[in-house]
């Protein structure tokens, strides 16, 4: 960290949700959960400002130390779960600051204002509390996001029994979607495409097209997910409400968050059973890239519903799944 970077630990207390597809629930940004906000204090610079309860890293301490320190001073509270998420460098007119997210989902004792701060539980449907620290809009976007990413094996399970297996997913809680079938003609991928979006959107779940903006926009999906090879050509967030993108390095996911787009999928994690003998990253690696990350990161390649814990621990926001989603 540059000699002039304030380090600032920063905690996103959620509670409660929707299931998401039978999976743990971390959060569920458009499933009912919540998160905690805190007003900042007069006498502080911003004083009045709505912002997640936290602070600035002091020497010696590792950031979670410091997460556990800045909870217990301000809301009286010891973390019992925090899970590492985003990370990204705002500059304020006081300096320049980096701040560390995490996802507090379990504490103890009696929560409240301990510097007689107000506290309020926001949901991501829209903020009922103004103003809000500017270095945070990012944050509730990315808060909507759901911990599974499915992606269509509609190829290996044959249309009709996929688009059954979708039916039963979206009525488990799926809310979000990715249409990624590489053998099909574009009309195969055309009428799938359009039978998915039709679907999902009865469930109020989204859907991203892979590679191709312009079916993407003529079946009126949410989003587009690109390639790697896209994201080298790419000038600018392409015209979506959704844009995501598959990566492999650490240059890849920068480049992603420069362009404003909103979440990466790094991969492979696990060796999969399309590709057993390929080089894979392993979690310690992932962690490492997804580390520095601006914007929410899936891990994806042979994962199963079960690693969806070990993948949060990692610094995932959640996991991507091909195969095993269905
Ligand atoms: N706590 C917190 N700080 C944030 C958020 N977003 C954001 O940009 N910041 C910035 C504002 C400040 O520049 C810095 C945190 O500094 P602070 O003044 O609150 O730190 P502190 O609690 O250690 O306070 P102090 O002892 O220095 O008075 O990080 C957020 O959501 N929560």
């Amino acid at each position: 960290m540059g000699l002039n970077v304030i380090d600032v630990v920063v905690g996103i207390l959620l509670q409660g949700g929707n299931q998401e597809n039978g999976l743990p629930v971390l959060h569920s940004g458009n499933g009912g959960g919540s998160f905690l906000l805190a007003q900042r204090p007069d006498g502080k610079s911003y004083a009045g400002y709505w912002e997640f309860p936290g602070g600035k890293v002091e020497q010696g301490e590792t950031l979670l130390q410091a997460l556990q320190r800045e909870l217990c001073e301000e809301l009286g509270i010891e973390i019992v779960t925090a899970y590492p998420w985003l990370a990204r460098s705002y500059n304020y007119a006081h300096g320049k600051v980096r701040l560390n997210f995490f996802r507090v989902t379990s504490w103890q004792g009696w929560l409240h204002g301990k510097e007689n701060q107000s506290l309020s539980w926001q949901t991501t449907y829209g903020l009922t509390v103004s103003p809000v620290l500017p270095a945070n809009e990012f944050i509730f976007r990315a808060l909507q996001l759901p911990s599974l990413y499915a992606i269509s094996n509609a190829a290996e399970l044959g249309s009709e029994l996929f688009l059954e297996r979708l039916q039963d997913a979206l009525g488990n809680g799926l809310k979000l979607v990715q249409v990624r079938e590489p053998g099909y003609s574009r009309e195969a991928m055309r009428q799938l495409s359009m039978d998915v979006v039709k679907m999902a959107h009865r469930y109020g779940a989204q859907v991203l097209i892979n590679s191709d903006s312009e079916l993407a926009k003529e079946v009126q999906a949410d989003g587009v997910h690109m390639t790697g090879s896209q994201l080298d050509a790419c000038q600018s967030r392409p015209d979506f409400p959704l844009c995501a993108v598959s990566c492999h390095s650490i240059e890849d996911i920068r480049r992603a968050s420069r362009l404003g787009l909103d979440f990466v999928v790094l991969s492979p994690v696990l060796p999969t059973r399309s590709h057993p003998g390929a080089a894979h990253l392993g979690w310690n690696r992932f962690a490492q890239m997804a580390e520095s990350s601006a914007i929410p990161v899936y891990a994806l390649g042979g994962l199963y519903s079960e690693d969806m814990k070990i993948a949060w621990q990692h610094g995932a926001h959640g996991i991507a799944m091909l195969r095993h989603a269905w």
